[in-house]
């Protein structure tokens, strides 16, 4: 197979160079030191672990239950898919428009796609338009691209339960002409448009308009107000929408630190007018792009051929094949990129190595964004009226609980980099909790104690559910990277086998400080897990590597590129 050669990668090798290399220990420290001020969460710090990297270390006692850290992210996105079926705000990930208009525009989604499919498979021409919709929808919501269609195709046997709502009624729920009973008691900030004029984002207030305006959006906005070349945008998204749309967030790194860059250019000349300083341009201009790509260089480590893991399904004598396909990938998406948002002075950024580390941090390091809907919450609270109130309103709201079906109420999923959460190492006996409180629907990662923490102590999360047995455990770990070497996970895996053999373990041969499992040591009623009830009334933000990347990514190769694990 032909090796990639990307021409920015020889022609700025001397930039890229000094990009990769790792920070030094000092200049982590600082940058570490300074964000965790910025945080205020003065009872951490970041260090160097011998075993495994950075680690987090408590410099206070925590108790159990106490807030260790609110992390901003760094770049997150909705997965292309979830914007179907929930419209959030693009900047802080929460619920907009109105609880009606949450039901309303995904019956209406439901039934275009549904009526699209007819209209593919029978010719027959469709009740629902996208020009009849009383809200506009985004070129997303329209997009009716394969990765759909099996969703769709499953949902086709609900066709006539989304059909027994009448198109008239979706739309008055839609533009505000029907009320639902008691939604005033579950309001949602009312929806700001993208300032650029594009139809793809939508926010909650004028503050994360202007505030993603400025950090990514101004470069990727399809609108009439983007300065960049809106067409190739859309291709970009285009091609990332339909193989992995890890590459948005690659762009918003690259968005990110372009603009930043161009910040700190404009202050820079104001200094240097002010002080008459006259420095060498070129190599000004690149010390301030080392400084705009600062938060990016602190949490790369490799290239995302290298790091993402092997899917079952593809047999480890085809793996270098997998790998080149994956770098092949990368390389068209980051050549869209070019096209679209490309800036000279950053010229090193559309390089295919850079944008290679750029996804492979994500790969290792994202967090998943959950955010819970308040449609559950909604049809929760009227399920829980006194009998009569209850029969009275479900008069109106049970048709449409019923037309949503199964997964009325879909959270809100995408993916984030958090860079203080970021250096969190696992542990499959943690002591802390990566999860959002009722009042933390604010676009942060929160971690809470799980038990007493000394001050010293490395704070430890799970990347992964604890309940799981260990080999699904040790497989979904590799997809970070490593196999779990803890005492904890070696003893169990002990236990399994011992049960499969008929030795049944008691679990006392582990220590006192790990005498349970991470299982046993879970709470039952733990708000944060999926299925929980209270989980309903939470945001939770569980570490873990997105699932749909390696089922889509398989498909892709089977079905896009013809790779199969046979072949
Ligand atoms: C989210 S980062 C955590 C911070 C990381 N130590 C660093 O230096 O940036 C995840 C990476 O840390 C390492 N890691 C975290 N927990 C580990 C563990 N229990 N055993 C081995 N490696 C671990 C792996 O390299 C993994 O890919």
């Amino acid at each position: 197979m032909e090796e990639i050669v990307c021409p920015l990668d020889v022609e700025f090798s001397g930039q890229i160079s000094p990009l990769l290399s790792p920070p030094s220990i000092q200049s982590a420290q600082d940058y570490f030191d300074q964000l965790i001020y910025s945080r205020q969460c003065h009872g951490l710090k970041v260090k160097q672990s011998e075993k495994y990297g950075k680690g987090v270390y408590a410099s206070l006692d925590f108790r159990d239950g106490d807030l260790i850290l609110k992390d901003q992210m760094l770049v997150g996105a909705q997965h292309s898919s979830n914007k179907l079926d929930c419209l959030v705000c693009s900047h802080c990930f929460c619920y907009i428009g109105s609880i009606e208009l949450q039901i309303g525009r995904r019956l209406y989604l439901q039934a275009l796609r549904l009526s699209k499919h007819k209209e593919t498979t029978f010719e027959s021409s469709s009740d629902y338009s996208e020009e009849d919709c009383p809200i506009e929808l985004s070129d997303e919501d329209n997009n009716f691209h394969a990765k759909n269609l099996d969703k769709l195709q499953s949902a086709s046997s609900d066709t006539n339960e989304i059909n027994l709502i009448p198109k008239e009624i979706i739309e008055s729920l839609m533009n505000g002409g029907l009320a639902l009973p008691y939604s005033k008691q579950f309001p949602l900030p009312s929806i700001v448009p993208c300032p650029g004029g594009c139809e793809e984002e939508h926010y909650c207030s004028k503050l994360c308009a202007e505030a993603d305006w400025e950090l990514y959006h101004s470069l990727l906005c399809t609108g009439k107000g983007s300065s960049s070349h809106t067409e190739a945008v859309l291709k970009f998204i285009e091609h990332a929408n339909a193989t992995n749309d890890i590459f948005l967030l690659a762009a918003k790194a690259i968005a990110f630190t372009i603009l930043k860059y161009r910040k700190l250019k404009s202050t820079n000349l104001i200094d240097q007018k002010q002080n008459f300083r006259v420095n060498g341009m070129d190599d000004s201009s690149f010390s301030l792009l080392m400084e705009a790509w600062k938060p990016i260089s602190m949490g790369f480590k490799k290239r995302w051929w290298e790091c993402i893991a092997l899917p079952d399904d593809i047999d480890s004598c085809n793996e270098a094949s997998f790998r080149m396909q994956i770098k092949e990938l990368a390389f068209t998406s980051v050549q869209l990129l070019r096209e679209a948002i490309f800036d000279k002075e950053c010229a090193p950024l559309f390089s295919l190595d850079i944008y290679g580390h750029i996804i492979g941090m994500f790969e290792l390091n994202n967090l998943d964004l959950v955010v819970a809907s308040p449609v559950e919450d909604y049809f929760i609270h009227i399920d829980d009226l006194p009998c009569l109130q209850k029969e009275e309103a479900e008069k109106v709201t049970r048709p449409f609980f019923d037309a949503l079906g199964d997964d009325y109420s879909v959270c809100c999923q995408g993916t984030a980099f958090f860079p203080l959460q970021s250096c969190m190492n696992h542990s499959c006996c943690p002591n802390a909790k990566a999860f959002k409180r009722d009042e933390d629907r604010d676009g942060q990662a929160t971690i809470v104690a799980v038990r007493p923490i000394r001050k010293g102590e490395e704070i430890t999360i799970s990347y992964i559910d604890e309940e799981l047995p260990c080999e699904e455990r040790q497989a979904l770990l590799a997809d970070y990277g490593f196999r779990c070497q803890c005492r904890v996970i070696v003893a169990l895996s002990q236990q399994e086998i011992s049960k499969t053999w008929g030795m049944i373990g008691t679990g006392s041969e582990l220590g006192p400080a790990e005498s349970r499992s991470p299982a046993q040591n879970q709470n039952q009623s733990d708000p944060s897990k999926p299925g929980a009830k209270s989980a309903r009334n939470v945001a939770d933000w569980g570490l873990s590597p997105d699932p749909l990347l390696f089922a889509y990514m398989s498909s892709i190769f089977r079905s896009k590129y013809g790779f199969s694990s046979s072949s």
